[in-house]
């Protein structure tokens, strides 16, 4: 029997999955949910507007505007702060709260709050028992982590500190910090976790098409899935892997982007110089020839109506 998926999130993914792609790509697919971009936490409580400005969706009971609920993310080492800037996004509306323990970043790593972290199993600990105790029992608390910095050695130690503190999901990206972006993912390694520890996981990393997701499945051992670059390279990945949807031809897509890059350039935001949709066909090009003709028509230009042209062009074509 082919492995069968439960629950598909959507990856936070920062500077991309913001709300406007959040929307897009929760109108395309029945994601169970979606987790922002960090918050970056470091020794004070966060005015209410930092919150906004990473997830505007909280004016809307957290939700994207078909119905997906959203998930805050924060990144940082102090529990208190940690703890305390959890209740604000909490009290604000947010579906849970989760903790990124993967950001490979340098700047947040040299002040000890991305991956650097996965060296010191307590101090996850210590955080996530910190925000369980201040946002109480029923609220959800999940954690994103990475096989571990430099090697898988300590994975069993930090899923133990997690599952300890009372944390509700984890999601872990079968990679190390040192393997960085670079294929392929350990999805194994994840099944050796999943057997021991009692808390509900996902599998992340890697997951390009149906056959990865069912690959991830069965090496993980877990029936839940968490997209990051898949979910941008092929947009409905997630319906195709949990209702066998037929891939998004190009034909579907083009008008797609047309509608991305007019919501995007709304208000003339000249600066943005259409930045977010170059940086989406980036992604898109690994799916489809077509995107790289149309990432090299419109990178250069910086005016919305040629940028808007370009995509006619192509679309016709
Ligand atoms: C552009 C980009 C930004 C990311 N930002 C975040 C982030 O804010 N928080 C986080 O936990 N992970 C972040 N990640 C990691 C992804 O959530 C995910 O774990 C990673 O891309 C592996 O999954 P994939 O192979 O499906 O892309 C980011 C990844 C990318 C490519």
């Amino acid at each position: 029997m082919k492995p069968q998926v439960k629950k598909i999130i959507l990856a936070p993914m920062e500077g991309v999955a913001d709300e406007l792609m959040r929307h897009l790509l929760t109108s395309l697919n029945n994601y169970d949910f979606c987790v922002t971009e960090f918050v970056r936490v470091v020794d004070s409580l966060l005015p209410k507007h930092v919150f906004r400005k990473i997830c505007p969706e909280l004016d809307y009971g957290c939700m994207t505007q078909s119905g997906t609920p959203l998930r805050m993310q924060l990144l940082g080492q102090e529990p208190d702060w940690m703890a305390e800037n959890a209740v604000r996004a909490l009290a604000m509306g947010s579906h849970g709260i989760d903790v990124n323990f993967g950001c490979p970043a340098k700047a947040v790593n040299k002040s000890k709050g991305g991956a650097v972290l996965l060296n010191e199993p307590e101090k996850i600990h210590q955080i996530m028992a910190k925000m369980r105790s201040a946002i109480g029992v029923d609220a959800t608390l999940s954690a994103k982590i990475r096989l571990g910095f430099t090697d898988a050695s300590k994975l069993d130690e930090i899923v133990s500190a997690v599952q300890s503190a009372h944390v509700n999901q984890l999601t872990i990206h079968a990679r190390t910090k040192q393997d960085g972006y670079r294929p392929p993912a350990y999805w194994h390694f994840i099944a050796e976790v999943r057997k021991k520890y009692d808390i509900e996981i996902f599998a992340n990393g890697e997951i390009w098409n149906k056959n990865d997701a069912e690959n991830c499945i069965s090496q993980s051992q877990t029936p839940n899935l968490m997209l990051g670059r898949g979910a941008l390279a092929l947009p409905n990945l997630a319906n195709v892997i949990k209702f066998d949807e037929t891939p998004m031809p190009w034909s579907e897509l083009i008008g797609i982007l047309k509608r991305y890059s007019e919501l995007e350039l709304q208000g003339d935001k000249s600066f943005y110089f259409s930045s977010r949709l170059k940086q989406w066909l980036r992604y898109l090009r690994l799916q489809y020839p077509q995107a790289e003709s149309l990432f090299n028509a419109i990178k250069l230009l910086k005016n919305k109506d040629e940028i808007l042209h370009q995509i006619d062009i192509v679309a016709s074509t």
